[in-house]
């Protein structure tokens, strides 16, 4: 059989377009036109003008109906030189069908078509059913990653903080109420005092350049004045009590006045810093290299809010007994969002406690996990959850695949569970293993509609606890919640049984490295979404997924492919990302 060069033009026109695109979105004028290509091509003898006319007809159509797709580079398949289709990587269903477990850095995925520019990928998602973000982002529930100054930030950028719960109950609903109490974006935890305290040392005033008075020596009281530290440090008797030399009643704006609001006052009447005040209540101090610091991070996207217009948070909650009270406790502070929160979520008691909250509290979302498997995430499914959490073992400071031999590599996992969850509209968040944001796009890409990370944010600014020095790095302490440390903390009745005396740890303790604030370093992060989002052809989540279904290629990377996709080769070098 012999082809002229015309209609092998007009084959390889074909190919590239793909078989599966015509039938997608070319509408039917198209389809007949490359049926019609597809019978030619398998009758060679016919005339080669015959198929130039049809291709003719083809683009035609094409011209007249601009919303035609071009051509995808992304197709598995493209002609050669005799016609037959040349297999160019793997469909997700065919390469996460072989038996592997994979994980996102074994995974690579083919560059796609560009017709946009970086900036116009649209990041918006939801958490769950009812709850929308505008980056995927969301801070896991940790007790080294998510209390009140975490969730604030998370919000702040459009995404959502988690506040852990190896606490009390009302130790956590405070936490929550503290988040929801803000509407700038940090919270500042100042030093207070009553009237009659004396400062005795530079260490009382925190890290803040004053200490604040109020009668009872409380937040929750009301404001008397203020100790500067600059006052302090000219006074030759330490010992005095702060209410002869304080400035009395310092102006105060409520609480309820926004970051702009706040930028305004001070600007106006020419302060150095303005306590925010609810209700005699002391919420934050606001200064003015608040304000330069956070006008000099990157330009925000839509904050999360909720229907009355404060920070969305999120909480979790165990599945004994005792978290129905807790879950009372924290629905009252306001929390917008519940997670059920166990490396194992396929069981009985988190079947049981789904149902019960969702009878309880129906107005708020419920996400269950942790679950890897179609099987897992279909009981939870049924239970009723608005959302599911992937993962297992999969985390930095995870040590359950080791311990306990279950869990699954996570972009098989992620993309599995997505799977299943998408025929019922259950969003799923990829929890663990974020390192970087290549590791992002690929779980996003991979089904997840936002990403849960907990080492990636721990180092930052917002994350509980006070920075160290070691070997003169800047670091701060990352914990599992399953390491011995964190289950004598608080969680030590969910371990084996509250008798137990033998307790199996499943997680370690550890640190990161100082990373800045939270909101500074999630906008560039998302901006590095955004351009794999671009490189893959992927405007939106949406249209991520839908290109998973239909014209991503995939494969899997050797191990030299992986060290040929990493800096190598150098004598030396910094990473810098931004
Ligand atoms: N994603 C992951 O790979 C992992 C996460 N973690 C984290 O560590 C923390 C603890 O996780 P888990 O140990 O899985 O907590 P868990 O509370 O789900 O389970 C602890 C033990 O208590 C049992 N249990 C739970 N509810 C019960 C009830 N109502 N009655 C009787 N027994 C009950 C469970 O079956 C299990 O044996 C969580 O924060 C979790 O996210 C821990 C290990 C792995
Ligand atoms: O095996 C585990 N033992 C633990 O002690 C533990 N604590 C947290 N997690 C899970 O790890 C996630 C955070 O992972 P990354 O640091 O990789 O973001 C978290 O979001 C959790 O899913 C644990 N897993
Ligand atoms: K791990």
């Amino acid at each position: 059989m012999s082809f002229s060069s015309k209609s092998f033009v007009l084959v390889t026109y074909f190919y590239l377009i793909s078989r599966e695109n015509v039938n997608r979105s070319y509408g039917v004028a198209a389809r007949v036109h490359c049926k019609t290509v597809v019978a030619k091509t398998r009758c060679p003898d016919l005339d080669s003008s015959l198929h130039l006319y049809i291709l003719d007809c083809f683009c035609i159509s094409l011209i007249k109906n601009p919303s035609l797709p071009p051509p995808s580079a992304t197709s598995g398949a493209v002609g050669g030189m005799d016609g037959a289709p040349i297999e160019d990587g793997f469909p997700a269903v065919k390469l996460f069908n072989q038996g592997y477990s994979y994980t996102y850095d074994d995974v690579i995925f083919h560059p796609g078509y560009i017709d946009f520019p970086a900036d116009a990928v649209q990041l918006g998602t939801k958490l769950s059913r009812n709850v929308h973000l505008s980056i995927p982002c969301v801070a896991s529930p940790m007790d080294t990653v998510t209390e009140s100054a975490m969730a604030v930030a998370m919000a702040t950028v459009g995404g959502v903080g988690i506040i852990h719960s190896n606490n009390s109950a009302a130790e956590q609903a405070a936490l929550v109420r503290s988040a929801k109490s803000r509407r700038v974006p940090f919270v500042s935890d100042p030093v207070v005092k009553s009237a009659f305290d004396s400062v005795d040392s530079v260490s009382d005033f925190g890290s803040a350049p004053y200490v604040l008075v109020t009668e009872s020596g409380t937040a929750k009281s009301k404001m008397l004045g203020v100790v500067l530290r600059s006052d302090w440090e000219k006074l030759s008797d330490k010992g005095v009590k702060v209410c002869e030399y304080m400035v009395s009643s310092p102006e105060s704006v409520p609480a309820s006045y926004d970051f702009e609001q706040v930028a305004g006052y001070l600007a106006a009447k020419k302060l150095s810093f303005v306590p925010l005040v609810r209700d005699d209540e002391v919420v934050d101090v606001v200064t003015t290299a608040d304000v330069e610091r956070i006008r000099g991070f990157p330009k925000l996207g839509m904050p999360s809010l909720d229907a009355k217009g404060e920070f969305l948070v999120g909480a979790a909650i165990g599945t004994r007994e005792s978290d129905k009270e807790r879950l009372e406790h924290l629905v009252k502070a306001g929390a917008n969002v519940i997670v059920l929160d166990s490396s194992q979520g396929n069981s009985i008691y988190q079947i049981e406690m789904t149902k019960y909250a969702k009878k309880m509290f129906p107005e708020v979302d419920v996400i269950g996990g942790n679950v890897v498997t179609i099987r897992q995430a279909q009981n939870l499914i049924q239970a009723g959850v608005d959302g599911l959490r992937v993962g297992m073992g999969s985390g930095s400071i995870c040590t359950t695949q080791e311990v306990c031999a279950v869990g699954r590599g996570q972009a098989t996992a992620v993309y599995k569970v997505s799977s299943i969850a998408e025929r019922s509209g259950v969003p799923v968040i990829a929890d663990g293993g974020i390192s970087n944001s290549g590791h992002i796009v690929k779980a996003l890409t991979l089904g997840a509609s936002t990403v849960m990370m907990g080492s990636f944010l721990a180092g930052s600014s917002e994350a509980p606890g006070a920075y160290e020095n070691k070997n003169g790095l800047k670091i701060k302490k990352y914990r599992g919640m399953g390491s011995l440390e964190a289950m004598t903390k608080g969680s030590d009745a969910r371990y084996l049984g509250d008798t137990a005396k033998l307790k199996i740890a499943q997680g370690v303790v550890g640190a990161v490295a100082d990373k800045g604030s939270v909101l500074k370093f999630i906008p560039y992060t998302m901006q590095a979404v955004k351009q794999g989002f671009q490189d893959l052809g992927a405007s939106s989540l949406q249209s991520a997924h839908d290109l998973l279904r239909s014209e991503l290629r995939l494969e899997v990377r050797t191990g030299a492919a992986q060290v040929e996709g990493g800096v190598h080769g150098l004598v030396s070098h910094e990473k810098k990302y931004f």
